[in-house]
């Protein structure tokens, strides 16, 4: 498939490239990784892909210039670039974005400008409920009154049913980070309903959700199968987000505790937990590392740790916490193979070794790649 702007967004660096041939690019890059590292006990697996690796993205975020063209910022600059259509993008989103452009321009919504700090509207953010078809914007704005508002919503409502609810986030720092701390309800009840996994999900604006969601079923069946739970264990599940792969575990074990440190994540992951009816899982707002090390001074009985932490990895005084914890099993997630290998070395230092690496592939036609890994105790 031919995209129009592949150059100059950058995102999509193997959008030329026969998507068999991408999903061998990704096992090579994971096999390089580890014998630098010289763990080459392991297998890499074949990659797991996707039957339709395009249109997979839940979440999408753009920016509008004073032109109230749309767009993605160019790679490594503010500069944007327009788009009509993005391969990785659901349809509706883009025709919902199209169609925010056409009531932006009527009802004269100005649009931020960084070098000057004026103007109100930032970004846009988009999140999809796939499965239960519901639809989140959220209106990144440099103030918290949004002029007509209510009209505005009205009439995005009336052309999308699929919205559920339309927030606006106050952002007025200078910053790049997209969303701000403060929000307001513009329509709805603030967050979307998803179903994964056979349970449901409620999503807000704030809160980690993983953008492939078949891929994500894919991903975590495989990470909770690696367990072999037997029905009695306790089972940290750490960078939890909103709860999904602790819940999703919850049923083949005693007990799961998650913990997380974005304070609406938890929020979301404990009505989840309740609109679920789980009742064996409970959830800290913590960084993991110290709830990690307190549960250790504890002397907490652990039996599995799943960790899938963001991109820059885990820490050594988490790992070191597993140590002493001394949980059989660890099941380590990660978007980026290159810290998880760091990781996983020192985590083999300490007697925890594994010997497949499985890559998912959550992000076809990119450079990223989605990999789980078994490690299990080892006497020494
Ligand atoms: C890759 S996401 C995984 C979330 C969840 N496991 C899922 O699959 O939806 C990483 C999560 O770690 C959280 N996080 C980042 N740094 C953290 C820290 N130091 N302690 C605890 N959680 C952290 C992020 O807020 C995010 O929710």
């Amino acid at each position: 498939m031919k995209c129009l702007i592949e150059k100059k967004c950058g995102s999509c660096k193997y959008i030329n490239t026969d998507y068999q041939k991408q999903l061998n690019i990704k096992m090579n890059y994971c096999k390089k990784l580890l014998n630098d590292q010289k763990l080459d006990m392991y297998k890499v697996e074949n990659t797991i892909g996707m039957e339709y690796p395009y249109g997979y993205r839940n979440k999408i975020i753009v920016a509008f210039n004073h032109k109230y063209e749309f767009g993605f910022y160019e790679e490594d600059s503010h500069r944007i670039i327009p788009y009509n259509r993005c391969l990785l993008h659901e349809e509706v989103s883009d025709l919902i974005i199209k169609k925010i452009q056409s009531l932006l321009k009527r009802y004269r919504v100005s649009i931020y400008d960084e070098n000057r700090n004026r103007g109100l509207l930032r970004h846009v953010l988009i999140r999809r409920a796939v499965i239960a078809d519901q639809t989140m914007v959220v209106l990144v704005c440099n103030d918290n009154v949004f002029k007509g508002s209510k009209n505005f919503c009205n009439e995005l409502i009336k052309s999308f049913p699929s919205i559920k609810t339309v927030v606006l986030n106050v952002n007025k720092r200078k910053t790049s980070i997209v969303l701000g701390n403060d929000e307001k309800v513009l329509y709805g009840k603030g967050f979307i309903v998803d179903e994964l996994c056979g349970l449901k999900f409620k999503i807000s604006p704030k809160s980690f959700y993983q953008i492939n969601h078949k891929q994500c079923e894919i991903l975590y069946s495989k990470a909770i199968d690696l367990l072999e739970l037997k029905g009695n264990e306790v089972v940290i599940d750490a960078y939890c987000g909103i709860g999904t792969i602790g819940m999703i575990a919850s049923s083949k074990v005693k007990e799961v505790i998650g913990v997380e440190v974005n304070k609406d994540a938890v929020k979301d992951a404990i009505n989840n937990a309740k609109m679920n009816k789980i009742n064996n899982i409970r959830f800290v707002n913590d960084d993991a590392s110290a709830f990690m090390v307190k549960l250790a001074k504890q002397k907490m009985k652990v039996d599995c740790v799943i960790m899938d932490p963001p991109r820059s990895g885990s820490t050594k005084e988490f790992i070191d916490a597993i140590k002493i914890l001394n949980p059989g099993k660890v099941v380590y997630i990660s978007c980026d193979p290159s810290t998880q290998v760091r990781d996983i070395k020192y985590l083999a230092k300490l007697g925890y070794r594994g010997n497949i690496m499985y890559p998912v592939d959550m992000f076809p036609q990119t450079v990223h790649i989605e990999t789980c890994v078994l490690l299990q105790r080892r006497t020494m």
